[in-house]
């Protein structure tokens, strides 16, 4: 798969980095900011720990979508976006995603480097179709239930593999009659957006049913709220719980993981490709 002009080899499993730029992150976003401004000097060193560990793909979201969180404007979320790509963009030889629902961050920031468009609301928005169509990238397209305000209300579903199965295969073709290609899709049944605890490990320990749409599959799995409904851990305790997912989802057909902790995600699927590549 090609994010602009930069092969992305997902033959086998890759990692995509979480860049949170959103001050309210759960996980980092925090001391990313003094007085407003954007901290260049923490972002490059996030940035370069996680390329240095052999992520893939480094993803930033200027939208925090956490349960509960509050909604941006449009044009805080740009300013956020255009300001982390301007300093990595150019710093990095990574391929930058975009997390992100809104047709004028998906215009703005293909143009400011962004290789792949990452939307947590797989491109329903009004206009994201056609920004993300024109942008000419690959797109990610996940499942969410409701908005992240409410998302976690009591979410039901008759058969959750079932109804994101549907949902994904509705998608596609809605992107394919914009003009993107199913050779640029993936798929992402969307971990903590609208399920609960069991929707959850039930759409893991059924992930390779989607291997059938015909789309990579990415996951994002990393410090969910899922882990904390098995075991009690605050976010930075989740990390081991956070690499058995990872692996767990790989083994199933995952091959885009969007991690925190990229040095020891990276180090767990090396021991998985490992094992998978002897008796070939
Ligand atoms: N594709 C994709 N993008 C995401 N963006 C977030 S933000 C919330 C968090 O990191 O907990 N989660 C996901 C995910 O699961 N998949």
């Amino acid at each position: 798969m090609f994010c602009g002009d930069k092969p992305l080899d997902l033959s086998t499993p890759q990692l995509m980095g979480v860049l949170n730029i959103t001050p309210d992150s759960f996980s980092d976003g925090g001391q990313l900011y003094r007085d407003g401004e954007l901290r260049a000097d923490v972002l490059c060193r996030r940035a370069e720990a996680m390329v240095d560990a052999g992520v893939a793909v480094l993803d930033i979201g200027g939208e925090s979508t956490r349960p509960g969180a509050t909604a941006v404007s449009e044009q805080e979320e740009l300013d956020r976006v255009l300001a982390a790509l301007a300093v990595i963009e150019s710093r990095f030889d990574a391929i930058i995603s975009l997390d992100t629902s809104s047709p004028r961050v998906i215009t703005e920031g293909a143009a400011a480097g962004a290789a792949v468009i990452n939307d947590v609301r797989a491109l329903r928005r009004p206009g994201a179709l056609e920004a993300a169509a024109a942008a000419g990238l690959p797109v990610c397209l996940m499942h969410m239930r409701g908005e992240p305000g409410d998302m976690q209300d009591q979410p039901h579903y008759d058969s959750v593999v079932d109804e994101v199965s549907t949902f994904f295969a509705e998608r596609i073709k809605a992107v394919e009659l914009a003009g993107i290609p199913r050779s640029r899709v993936l798929l992402d049944p969307g971990f903590g957006f609208g399920k609960t605890p069991e929707h959850n490990f039930t759409l893991l320990r059924r992930l390779g049913e989607f291997l059938v749409l015909g789309c990579p599959l990415a996951v994002g799995l990393s410090r969910k709220s899922m882990i904390a409904s098995v075991i009690d851990r605050t976010m930075d305790q989740r990390v081991s719980a956070s690499i058995a997912l990872a692996l767990m989802a790989a083994e199933r057909g995952a091959r885009l993981l969007r991690v925190h902790d990229v040095r020891e995600s990276s180090d767990a699927l090396a021991m998985l490709t490992a094992m998978e590549q002897v008796g070939l």
